[in-house]
């Protein structure tokens, strides 16, 4: 293993203990931010996903209100939960955790979510916001993978990034939050659609894998020294994490993000952030 590591876990640490005296702040002034989740049928990462958010709210000094729905509930079931998230004023942002179960119309549920209070970033308002650079919650895998290469000094600014994957959560948005003024990276979307995904990976000095198949970034694909952040999820049959990205990627990467351990504890602490910066704006 020659690359070094984008320690998602310890960056994260970090945000938390900085947003632990934002919070202290806001509530000194009468605020108490409040992260709201709404978790529809029993997948079991779903559950843990939405667990673990409960666990760092408590660590930062953010409130929880925590629904659940059945695997069967109905598309007007769900939105009924939305629409008493949207009114309860202990509930300052909130996220719907997705997927949301077959059947259901999730961008018909998303789009009934308060602006004011999406936590996650998803809702078509704060996605327009980010396409019109107007100040508003950021997609928090995307920008969770902003701050890990900013805090290890990972240029952006320049870099030739290719984003692998189309999805909603991350490769949707991903281009959008790196080809802002701030960030000012070029971007490649590649794709099931893309001919040669080789000849793409190899013009990469940062590579966002976020395709959902295992191990298809392979070390003969890597300019070496190129950062590489795996966000693929797949379970072998034991249920451990398989990722996008070989394990041989590290002989050639400079950096590498690891997963489980790199941006998944990064989509949390962003969250986090968003519920904190919402609160700051609400408290003027
Ligand atoms: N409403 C949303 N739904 C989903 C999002 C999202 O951002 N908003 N993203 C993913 C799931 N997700 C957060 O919801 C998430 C994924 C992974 C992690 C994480 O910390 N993973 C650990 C490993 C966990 C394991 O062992 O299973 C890691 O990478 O170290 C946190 C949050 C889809 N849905």
């Amino acid at each position: 293993m020659t690359a070094q590591i984008l320690d998602g876990k310890a960056t994260a640490a970090a945000i938390k203990s900085e947003l632990a005296t934002r919070v202290e702040a806001l509530k000194a002034k009468g605020v108490q931010p409040g992260l709201g989740t709404l978790l529809v049928g029993d997948d079991p990462g779903s559950r843990w996903y939405v667990n673990g958010k409960h666990r760092d709210c408590a660590q930062v000094g953010i409130a929880s209100i925590q629904r659940e729905l059945p695997e069967t509930a109905t598309q007007e079931e769900i939105e009924a939960v939305v629409r008493e998230l949207n009114e309860d004023p202990a509930c300052t942002g909130y996220i719907v955790q997705l997927p949301l179960p077959k059947g259901i119309d999730a961008n018909r549920v998303l789009e009934l979510m308060d602006p004011a209070k999406d936590a996650d970033g998803l809702h078509p308002m704060s996605l327009g916001r980010l396409v019109l650079g107007i100040e508003g919650p950021l997609p928090c895998t995307p920008y969770g993978i902003v701050q890990l290469l900013r805090r290890h000094e990972v240029e952006i600014k320049g870099a030739h990034v290719v984003v692998v994957g189309r999805g909603i959560t991350i490769g949707r948005p991903m281009p959008l939050v790196l080809t802002r003024k701030s960030e000012n990276a070029t971007v490649t979307q590649c794709h099931t659609g893309t001919r040669d995904l080789s000849a793409h990976l190899k013009q990469a000095d940062i590579i966002v894998a976020a395709a959902g198949v295992p191990h298809i970034i392979k070390p003969e694909d890597i300019k070496p020294g190129a950062a590489v952040l795996d966000v693929g999820v797949s379970r072998d049959e034991a249920g451990k994490i398989v990722g996008d990205v070989h394990p041989g990627v590290a002989e050639v990467a400079g950096w590498v993000a690891p997963n489980p351990g790199g941006v998944g504890p990064m989509t949390r602490a962003q969250l986090l952030v968003n519920v904190v910066e919402a609160a700051e704006r609400a408290a003027g």
